[in-house]
C-alpha cells in the first residue's frame, strides 16, 4: 500500500496536465486537486479519472471590434465545455486582462464539480475574454460580447451550454448575449443565458445569489463553532458582485466588517465599516473602487489577508492564498466566495492548523444554484417569487453543506477534498451508468 505522499506521485505520473492548458498555474491546481480526490476516492475508475482532467470541447476564438477611436482590435477568447454527462454545461464568462485558455479549463473543471455537490442537471463549462473592462466604453464592451457570442454561437444553446456573469461581467453583459443570439435563432430564447436583467427573464435574487449563499455557509459553520455573527468579525478580498453582496448580508446579521480590499487599494475600520455607505461610494468610484474612503484607515492590500478576523472571504482572484502566507492567516473560517483562491501547498499548511475551510465549489454555489432556477423558470415561462427563491437557495446550500461535512467526518477528510470528492463521485457515477464517456 503506498503512502498517500507516494500515491501522490504516482498519480501525478499517470495524470499529467495536458500540455495543450498546463502552462496554468491554475489548471495545474484543479489537476492536482483532481489527484488528491482519485487518492482518497480509489473506487472512482482510473479511466474515468483520466478523462475528467481533459475538458470534453475548447473554442479558442478571435474577437475583432472596432473601438471607439476607429481602429479594429482583436481580442481572444474563449469558452470551455469541461463535462456535458449530466446536462447542458453551466458557468460564467469573465472579462479579466490573465484570462486564458488553462485559467477558463480550470474554472471549467470546478463547475462540474460544484454542479455535482449541488445536485444540478449540468456539467461545467466556463468562458472568458482576455480584456481589461475598465478600460473599455460601454459601446466596446457591448460589441465585443455581441462578437463573442457570435463566434461561439456553434457550441452554445439552452440545452447544449448556458453561461452566466461572472469576474466583469454583469446582467447587461447577459442581455446583450441573450439578445445576440435571440437575432440569430429568430425568436426570444431567454433560457440562452442566466443573470439576465429581471426585467428579461431573470431570476429575482440570482445578483445577490453567491453573496448569500456564501453566507449561508457561514451561520452554518459559526453554528459548529458554537460562535455567534454580533460577535464575529470579518474581512472581505474584492468588492465586486460577490464581496459586497456578501458584506451587506453578513451586516445585517450582526457581523462587524473591519477591512475590504480590492484591485487598487484596501480600507479598514476596526469598530466596523459602514458598508451600505462603502457600496454608494464605490458604485460612484470612476473605477469601482473603496480606496480612499472616508472614516477608514488605508492598508496595504498585502496585510488585508492577514487582518486578524472571525472570517475572512476571499472573494476576488484565484491563487491569492499561497504556502508564502498561508501561515499568516489569522481567521477562524475560510469561506471561499471566489474561486481557488487557495493554492493545494497553502490547503497542506492549513490542514494544520484549526481554520475551518468552506471551499470554493461549496461555498459560491449559490450562484448556479439560483441560475438553475431562472433557466427552469425560463424553460417553463413561470417565474418564481424572491422569497421562493431564497427559501429553496438557502435548503439546498444547507442540505449539500451537511452532506460535504459529514464524508468529511465520516472518511477523515479535510473539507475541500470532500466537497471535490462528492463533486467528482457524482460525474463519475453518472459516467459509469451512461456506460460511455459523454
Ligand atoms: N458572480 C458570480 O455569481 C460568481 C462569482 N464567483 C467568483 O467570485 C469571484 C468574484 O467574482 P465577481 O464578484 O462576480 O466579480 P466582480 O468583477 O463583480 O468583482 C471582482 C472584484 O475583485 C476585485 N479584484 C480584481 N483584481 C483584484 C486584485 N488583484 N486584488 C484584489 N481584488 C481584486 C475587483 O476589483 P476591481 O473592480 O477594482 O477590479 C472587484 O472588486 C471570482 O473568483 C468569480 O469567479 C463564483 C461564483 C459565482
Ligand atoms: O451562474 C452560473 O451559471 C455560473 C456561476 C459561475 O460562473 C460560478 O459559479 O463560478
Amino acid at each position: 500500500m503506498a503512502t498517500p505522499a507516494v500515491a501522490t506521485k504516482l498519480l501525478e505520473s499517470k495524470y499529467p496536465p495536458v500540455t495543450l492548458f498546463s502552462s496554468s498555474p491554475t489548471y495545474q491546481m484543479a489537476c492536482q486537486q483532481l489527484r488528491v480526490v482519485a487518492e482518497a476516492m480509489p473506487d472512482i475508475p482510473a479511466d474515468i479519472i483520466e478523462r475528467l482532467t481533459i475538458p470534453k470541447r475548447s473554442l479558442v476564438v478571435a474577437v475583432p471590434i472596432r473601438m471607439d477611436d476607429g481602429h479594429v482590435h482583436t481580442f481572444v477568447g474563449f469558452r470551455v465545455q469541461h463535462s456535458l454527462t449530466s446536462g447542458a454545461s453551466k458557468g460564467g464568462l469573465r472579462y479579466a486582462p490573465h484570462v486564458d485558455l488553462g485559467e477558463v479549463a480550470a474554472l471549467s473543471m470546478w463547475m462540474s464539480w460544484k454542479c455535482g455537490i449541488m445536485n444540478l442537471p449540468f456539467g461545467g463549462a466556463k468562458g472568458g475574454i482576455a480584456c481589461d473592462p475598465s478600460l473599455l466604453s460601454v459601446g466596446e464592451k457591448e460589441r465585443l460580447t455581441r462578437r463573442f457570442t457570435e463566434e461561439v454561437q456553434t457550441i452554445i444553446g439552452p440545452r447544449t451550454d448556458v453561461m452566466a456573469p461572472d469576474m466583469g461581467t454583469d446582467e447587461q453583459t447577459m442581455a446583450w448575449i441573450y439578445d445576440t443570439y435571440s437575432m440569430k435563432v429568430g425568436y426570444a430564447c431567454p433560457e440562452i443565458v442566466t443573470g439576465k436583467p429581471v426585467d428579461l427573464g431573470g431570476c429575482v435574487g440570482r445578483r445577490e445569489a453567491t453573496g448569500r449563499g456564501v453566507v449561508y455557509c457561514i451561520l452554518e459553520a459559526l453554528k459548529e463553532l458554537d460562535l455567534r455573527p454580533e460577535q464575529s468579525t470579518a474581512v472581505i478580498q474584492g468588492f465586486g458582485n460577490v464581496g459586497s453582496v456578501t458584506s451587506e448580508e453578513l451586516v445585517k446579521l450582526g457581523v462587524k466588517i473591519v477591512a475590504v480590499g480590492d484591485r487598487y487599494g484596501a480600507v479598514r475600520d476596526l469598530h466596523g465599516l459602514d458598508i451600505p455607505a462603502l457600496v454608494k461610494y464605490a458604485a460612484a468610484h470612476p473605477q469601482k473602487s473603496v480606496v480612499n474612503f472616508p472614516d477608514a484607515e488605508a492598508i496595504d492590500p498585502a496585510e488585508l489577508l492577514a487582518t486578524p478576523c472571525t472570517i475572512l472571504v476571499p472573494a476576488a482572484l484565484e491563487r491569492v492564498i499561497t504556502a508564502e502566507n498561508a501561515g499568516k492567516l489569522k481567521c477562524r473560517i475560510l469561506a471561499e466566495g471566489a474561486n481557488g483562491p487557495t493554492t493545494p501547498d497553502a490547503d497542506a499548511i492549513l490542514a494544520k492548523t484549526d481554520i475551518y475551510v468552506i471551499p470554493d465549489v461549496l461555498c459560491n454555489a449559490g450562484g448556479v444554484t439560483v441560475s438553475y432556477f431562472e433557466w427552469v423558470q425560463d424553460l417553463q415561462q413561470f417565474m418564481w417569487s424572491e422569497q421562493q427563491v431564497n427559501e429553496k437557495l438557502h435548503e439546498l446550500m444547507v442540505a449539500s453543506f451537511n452532506k460535504v461535512r459529514k464524508l468529511a467526518r465520516d472518511r477523515n477528510l479535510t473539507n475541500r477534498t470532500a466537497a471535490l470528492s462528492l463533486g467528482v463521485l457524482k460525474v463519475a457515477l453518472e459516467k459509469q451508468k451512461r456506460g460511455l464517456f459523454p
